[in-house]
């Protein structure tokens, strides 16, 4: 993705457009110097009509009249032109910002979840909030660079027709001082590229202030430690490489700016003495290189903004590679029932974290049935979640196949069967608002279940909006269980769930929903550690170092809480 195609592609006739209008600005302020000199020493080859006479307009002597109505004319037409390509432009790279982020927005959702939790958060929003933003600026001065370049190139054709002499030494100090400043400008840019990527650091570890200042105000210790070697530290960086970055840059950029002065001085004082060069042409060449003064430094200025965008929009091209998005067929396709879902000998293996090979989950053969709960105990790192992931589709298999009913999930099925999922995580997410879920009975359920899950004293609704989400940990947690019920589900997935609910609420969770979720035909899976329910469920899985270690089946008779404590006992 290149800086200007990002701005061509949203709206290329505006673009094209705004470009010929700065063009043509550019075009007519290397017009305006031409016509000031000869209203100076007229030639009359040329505007042999204007004259020289003076003429009275509106109680003012203006001489040179026509010549002075072309100049006024090309500079009304400069204030447009200039403005409305700007203005065109500015308002083109506005519809861009917004829509590479869209893009970035679309690109996180259908991405897997594996890439994101790779990621990390801090890469994202660093590359939603500084580089889309830099990006645009950039692209944002392609008008002023357009009309610098084509005044600037007006104004060597004039030098040409006065004198090619002087018009060859003109551009052989221009290349010479060109090329001359990029070599600062290349290492200027290598501490900008340094100092974007301690950015997402940095990303980190003010994500590191904010979520961890309860941490931070405890220990002083690891408050100083945190604040030295993480985020001083990182902000020092960031500080020590934009200030050699930006030194460099603007030591290079006014050694820019004296190029033209270089070069007047060099015509002036040093040229004369080698070719014949008459004292009008002198002067027109003097004023024509004064007048690019301007159009020069600001091709010039520009290269930093560019250089800087440059940097962003790798950084951006770099996340969306990284980023790809799934192999899936983006909407639900099918519309089906299912009874059982089926893992055929299914292996899941996390990318390595650190030293060694990545955790591995299976071979893993299992059948979970509607109208069944099954739980899954086992110790900490034995792979509940893991496995608990690749039930709910987030993770995919790696090898061995997973079916709802007759239907094998695969590229095409994969978002319709993650449609019957229901599923709360231990790091779940609360929306503010019910999405995706609206009519009038919705209301109703709601107040149900809110008394059900006595939230009724302290939440309501409006609009489908809960009027609070300040509450306690349990409660929130119960506030996430009704939406999720909400969403009338075929396959519930809680892990955890009822870590942090106090006794009696377990006991209505354990012992009245799940019963009832059952009696719904929900097939339903609960990660857990609280034995003393065990015997609510139909089937327990024993997951050990990633394997499937046993399968209990309670029924009746043999639901003894004894026996599992034992069994989870021994795969932790
Ligand atoms: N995102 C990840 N990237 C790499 N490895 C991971 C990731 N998540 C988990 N693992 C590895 O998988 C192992 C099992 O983790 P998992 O979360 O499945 O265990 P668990 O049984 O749910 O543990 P707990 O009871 O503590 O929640 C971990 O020990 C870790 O090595």
């Amino acid at each position: 993705m290149k800086l200007f195609d990002a701005f061509s592609q949203k709206a290329p006739n505006k673009v094209f457009f705004s470009i010929v209008l700065g063009a043509l600005a550019g075009v007519c302020y290397a017009f305006l110097i031409p016509t000031v000199l000869d209203s100076l020493a007229p030639d009359p080859g040329r505007y042999a009509t204007a004259g020289s006479s003076v003429e009275t307009i509106a109680g003012v002597e203006v001489a040179h009249y026509r010549l002075a109505a072309v100049f006024l004319l090309t500079c009304a037409f400069i204030l447009f032109a200039r403005s409305f390509s700007q203005i065109m432009l500015l308002r083109v790279s506005m519809d861009v910002a917004t829509s590479l982020r869209i893009r970035i927005y679309h690109r996180i959702a259908s991405a897997p979840i594996v890439q994101l939790e790779r990621m990390g958060s801090p890469k994202l929003i660093a590359a939603l909030t500084t580089d889309v933003a830099r990006i645009v600026m950039g692209a944002r001065m392609l008008p002023d660079l357009l009309i610098s370049i084509v005044t600037l190139v007006g104004m060597l054709g004039f030098l040409l027709y006065m004198n090619a002499a002087v018009f060859w030494f003109v551009m052989g100090a221009i290349v010479f001082g060109v090329v001359s400043y990029q070599i600062p400008m290349y290492f200027g840019n290598r501490y900008f590229v340094r100092s974007r990527h301690v950015a997402d650091d940095l990303q980190e570890s003010i994500r590191a202030l904010i979520y961890g200042a309860k941490e931070l105000k405890l220990n002083q210790n690891k408050r100083a430690s945190f604040f030295d070697e993480l985020l001083i530290e990182h902000e020092r960086k960031i500080l020590q490489y934009d200030k050699r970055g930006f030194t460099i840059v603007r030591a290079a950029m006014n050694y820019g700016d004296l190029i033209s002065f270089f070069v007047i001085g060099a015509v002036t004082f040093v040229f004369v003495n080698y070719h014949s060069v008459s004292s009008t042409e002198l002067l027109g060449v003097i004023m024509a290189l004064l007048y690019v003064t301007g159009p020069v430094t600001s091709i010039l200025n520009f290269i930093p903004q560019v250089i800087v965008a440059r940097v962003s929009l790798n950084k951006v091209t770099q996340i969306l590679d990284e980023l790809p998005e799934e192999e899936a067929e983006q909407h639900p396709v099918l519309d089906f029932d299912w009874q059982s879902i089926v893992f055929k000998d299914v292996c899941y293996q996390h990318p390595h974290a650190g030293e060694g090979s990545g955790f591995q989950v299976g071979p893993v053969s299992l059948e979970l049935e509607r109208g069944q709960v099954t739980f899954i105990v086992g110790g900490n790192g034995s792979g509940k979640s893991t496995l608990s992931k690749l039930m709910t589709l987030h993770y995919l298999p790696q090898s061995g196949s997973i079916r709802f009913g007759d239907v094998e999930v695969d590229p095409r099925t994969l978002v319709s069967c993650r449609q019957q999922i229901g599923a709360i995580f231990t790091d779940y997410y609360l929306f503010d608002r019910l999405l995706g879920l609206g009519g009038a009975q919705v209301q109703e359920r709601v107040m149900g279940y809110l008394s059900a899950l006595q939230l009724d004293h302290k939440v309501t609704i409006k609009d489908g909006r809960f009027s609070t989400l300040a509450l306690s940990d349990g409660q929130k947690k119960r506030l996430a269980l009704l939406v999720s019920l909400l969403e009338d589900k075929s396959l519930y997935l809680f892990d955890e769930w009822a870590a942090d609910q106090d006794p009696v609420f377990k006991q209505v969770f354990y012992q009245t929903l799940l019963p009832e979720l059952r009696a719904r035909n929900k097939a339903v899976v609960v990660i857990s550690h609280d034995d003393r329910y065990f015997d609510v469920a139909d089937k327990v899985l024993v997951m050990e170092d990633g394997r499937l270690a046993r399968v209990e089946l309670v029924s009746g008779a043999t639901r003894t809480k004894a026996a599992l404590a034992g069994s989870v006992s021994a795969a932790a």
